[in-house]
């Protein structure tokens, strides 16, 4: 009997601290919706049948022009969500100082590689190590990573070859493209996943950024919504084999480097004279984790990002042959005389960045930008008082589709980014974020995804096969954007032939 009323007992005091927190939106006058015990208003993201993006989207679709923000519950935590473009530049530019970090959680014991990557690092820390990182992404830097990724796509361009006139899962091919990229330019190793699908890191790759499965999403989930399970259960945010297997890639490659004296140009060499650099009392010191924490974020974000987008833009030019002509057209009047391209040309064609940013529009590969009031703050326009430690989230999938800023949004439509348009758009077109905490990768990403879709186009036309979905579906159970068969199937055939 005394049990069964402790029991009791603890569940009303769990429902209570579950509900607590619920009266925060109305008591501050910002429009909410009704939460769910436990859930808040996120039952259905809990239970992976809605991804959040989509959840936050289908609240600001009912919202007019004149809502700048709303609020929302996730478990019971109040997050403010940012609507309006004037609020949003505030938050992630004017007033940065008010809100210079993520609300992303950190426990160095659980996992110690996801404590020191840029995208975690809070205040000092994170201004420090940002600063020395940045010149690691100059355009000089990426210039000298351009013959290692070319060594990749001459392999690329063996493959289509050999598969002209075939319906193949781009999508495959795309993530090896891409983990051969970055095991080149981070790992300083020949990966050789294109050539060799049973190649050793392609399948940790897979291991590591399997987004459909159940383990990854509810690291992922518990990591951005719900610390108390990491802790708990000790979830590690990368997996514990493939991220441990990337790491020992990366200290053997540095070691036999150093040993061997060579320069490659590579993030290997880029982080071993960052390592030289330092002074005695520097804040942020490379030592081996932090190192190979580094390496692992170009290894996840390059793998997963940049080869999803690649996957994803192939995929519209395939479903738009107008603009695939359009586009193969500048190509081909761009190459050198040996039939590649110059990191110029990269960079200077117009209709590829229009056609680059338009993919990135279509699917931002991160649904909503996040980041916490370090300090109290008030909304001056409407007066709205928020305290230290209030967890704010930028929608970017529904700004993205919002019409109000891109007529038509289902459309692909490059030209909504052509000559000024895109002044207009700032702050609302938010692909790699904003302000000093915007993506570090941008240049690489763009640099590799740019070269995998000219080299594609440049001899070969994409169109849809008998396997190629349309529209494509996404699955509901990721945190980041993946098909839901997980394949995309396209029909190759050489332009001349
Ligand atoms: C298509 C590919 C990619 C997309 C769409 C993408 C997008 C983003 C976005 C939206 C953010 C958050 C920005 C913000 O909060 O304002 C971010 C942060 C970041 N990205 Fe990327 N990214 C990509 C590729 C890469 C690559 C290849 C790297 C490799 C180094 C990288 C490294 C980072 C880092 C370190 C941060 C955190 C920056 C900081 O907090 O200072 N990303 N990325």
């Amino acid at each position: 009997m005394i049990l069964l009323i402790l029991v009791a007992a603890l569940l009303v005091l769990f429902y209570i601290h579950c509900i607590k927190t619920f009266k925060y939106w109305e008591q501050k006058n910002v429009y909410f919706e009704k939460p769910l015990p436990i859930f808040g208003n996120f039952l259905n993201v809990a239970i992976r049948q809605e991804q959040m993006g989509f959840a936050l989207k289908n609240i600001y679709d009912k919202l007019d022009d004149t809502v700048p923000y709303f609020g929302v519950f996730i478990f019971h935590t109040p997050h403010l969500v940012i609507k309006s473009k004037e609020f949003i530049k505030q938050v992630l530019i004017r007033d940065f100082n008010y809100f210079p970090n993520r609300n992303q959680y950190t426990n160095e014991k659980v996992d110690p590689l996801a404590a020191n990557v840029l995208f975690s690092l809070k205040n000092e820390v994170w201004k420090t190590s940002r600063n020395k990182l940045t010149p690691v992404f100059t355009s000089g830097k990426m210039k000298m990573m351009l013959p290692l990724m070319k060594e990749v796509t001459d392999q690329l361009e063996d493959i289509l070859n050999a598969n002209n006139g075939q319906e193949i899962d781009i999508r495959d091919l795309s993530q090896k493209y891409s983990v051969d990229i970055i095991s080149s330019c981070a790992f300083g190793i020949n990966a050789g996943s294109l050539k060799n699908p049973k190649a050793e890191i392609k399948k940790m790759s897979d291991q590591m950024l399997d987004e459909k499965g159940f383990k990854r999403s509810f690291a992922i989930f518990s990591w951005f919504f719900c610390p108390l399970l990491v802790d708990i259960f000790r979830i590690p945010f990368v997996e514990k084999e493939s991220s441990q297997f990337l790491i020992n890639v990366y200290k053997h490659s540095s070691e036999e480097r150093k040993s061997r004296n060579v320069k490659r140009h590579d993030l290997i060499d880029l982080l071993n004279e960052l390592k030289e650099e330092e002074v005695e009392n520097d804040i942020f010191k490379f030592d081996d984790v932090r190192m190979s924490a580094q390496a692992l974020t170009f290894f996840n974000a390059g793998a997963n990002g940049t080869s999803t987008l690649l996957s994803l833009c192939l995929y519209e030019m395939a479903v738009n042959p107008e603009i695939q002509k359009t586009l193969r057209t500048e190509i081909v009047q761009n190459l050198d005389a040996d039939g590649s391209l110059s990191y110029e040309s990269l960079f200077g064609m117009e209709y590829l960045d229009l056609v680059m940013k338009e993919a990135l529009r279509k699917y931002p590969f991160i649904h909503f930008l996040a980041r916490y009031a370090e300090k109290d703050y008030i909304f001056e326009e409407t007066g709205l008082k928020i305290e230290k430690g209030t967890k704010i989230l930028i929608p970017m999938l529904a700004i993205h589709y919002d019409e109000k800023y891109y007529p038509n949004p289902n459309k692909f439509d490059p030209e909504r980014f052509r000559g000024d348009k895109m002044k207009n758009l700032q702050y609302v077109y938010l692909s790699f974020g904003e302000g000093p905490r915007k993506c570090i990768g941008e240049r690489f990403a763009l640099m590799s995804m740019k070269l995998g879709l000219a080299m594609f186009l440049k001899n070969f036309e994409i169109s849809p096969g008998t396997k190629t979905e349309i529209p494509l579906r996404f699955t509901k159970a990721a945190t980041f954007i993946t098909p839901e068969k997980g394949t995309i199937f396209l029909k190759i055939q050489k332009c001349n032939s």
